[in-house]
């Protein structure tokens, strides 16, 4: 076949593959094997395939770039939330007729009151902005909580009182009942959606209605590259969070978590009545609430799963080549200076 003429493809779109075969045939009384090569013309394109750039949809492109690096899909098919797997300006668009309104609690007991400003202002500039957001600041000062914070248009703050706990483990994990608790007596008659995160924490980019769904879990940014037996799940089989080595689907932040409000009344209330049960027996989970939360998880797949630029950590600096953006991130903090025991 002359090349060119009849062949499709240009002769710089063309690229070359050898093929390596063997034929078996009689020589000098014994089987033998007799190796050949033959080259043959080739598509550049069939050897090494470039994505197909997204669609246009009315006229402007959806998305510039598709992620091929990273996980985009869970294996029951709920979407796993990367930059360039979605558009912001469509996402907003969507919302923007639903009037939501997204409940977002935050604790901050003992000296953990002094993230407060920083979360807030961070948040005002990043975390769904042009939605009606009201902030349920858990706290036990309330006169620690800035007042003078400018709020946008439609977003609000109310500030519940907690007791403080000794331990800092014992706040963490008893925000499971509080929440539960402003759920049934006020949230679920206020807000479509409800985000529970830590508050040590400050915004650093879009948190936008891209995270909007029934049930919502964030992937830990130390873990989301480790294999499911080194998930740092409860491994003790006594605890309620008890997660056999070979079961699990992925390792989720404490940190971050929301969905509709029923579906996380639910989370929560089965997260404090396991809290409750090891309590009962003396154990306490290896990290506390968030073991029960990924306990809860594996029975009760989130629907949509953000990546770790939604639960970043600085300690891990800026991370591999996947991570394009930093949206929300821990606060680097003394341990020794903020908690409460060490
Ligand atoms: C980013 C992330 O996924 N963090 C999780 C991780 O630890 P962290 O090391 O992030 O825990 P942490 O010290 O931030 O405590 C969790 C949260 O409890 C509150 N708090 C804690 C102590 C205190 O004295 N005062 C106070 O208000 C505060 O809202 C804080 O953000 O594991 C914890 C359980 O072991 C929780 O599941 C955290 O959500
Ligand atoms: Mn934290």
């Amino acid at each position: 076949m002359a090349m060119g003429k009849e062949y499709p493809h240009k002769k710089d779109e063309m690229t070359k593959v050898n093929l390596h075969f063997g034929v078996a045939c009689w020589r000098k009384g014994e089987l033998q094997r007799i190796k050949h090569k033959i080259t043959l013309p080739i598509a550049k394109a069939a050897v090494n395939p470039q994505p197909e750039p997204w669609p246009e949809i009315a006229g402007r492109l959806v998305v510039n770039k598709w992620r091929r690096d990273v996980l985009t899909v869970t294996p029951w098919l709920a979407p796993i939330v990367w930059a360039g797997t979605f558009d912001p300006d469509i996402i907003d668009e969507a919302v923007k007729h639903q009037n939501l309104t997204i409940a977002t609690t935050v604790f901050a007991v003992a000296k953990y009151t002094r993230f407060l400003r920083d979360f807030l202002e961070t948040a005002e500039k990043h975390y769904m902005v042009g939605l009606s957001v009201h902030f349920y600041i858990f706290t036990d000062q309330p006169n620690a909580v800035p007042t003078n914070v400018t709020m946008a248009a439609g977003r609000r703050v109310s500030v519940i009182k907690v007791p403080k706990f000794s331990r800092w483990q014992e706040i963490s994990m008893r925000r499971m009942e509080f929440i539960e608790k402003a759920i049934e007596e006020d949230i679920r008659h206020k807000a479509n959606y409800i985000f529970c995160v830590d508050v040590d924490m400050q915004f650093h980019s879009r948190v936008g209605a891209e995270i909007l769904g029934r049930l919502v879990a964030v992937l830990n940014p130390w873990l989301h590259k480790s294999n499911r037996d080194n998930f740092s799940y409860e491994r003790g089989t006594v605890s309620t969070a008890h997660i056999p080595v070979g079961k699990g689907d992925f390792y989720y932040a404490g940190g971050f978590f929301g969905g509709a409000v029923g579906e996380v009344h639910d989370l929560v209330k089965a997260c404090r009545a396991n809290l409750e049960a090891d309590r009962a027996v003396k154990v306490e989970a290896r990290w506390q609430e968030e073991s029960h939360v990924n306990r809860y998880l594996l029975t009760n797949k989130p629907t949509k799963v953000l990546s770790p630029e939604y639960i970043w950590d600085e300690e891990l600096g800026s991370g591999g080549a996947e991570i394009q953006v930093i949206r929300y991130a821990t606060v680097r903090k003394n341990m020794k200076e903020v908690r409460e025991n060490v």
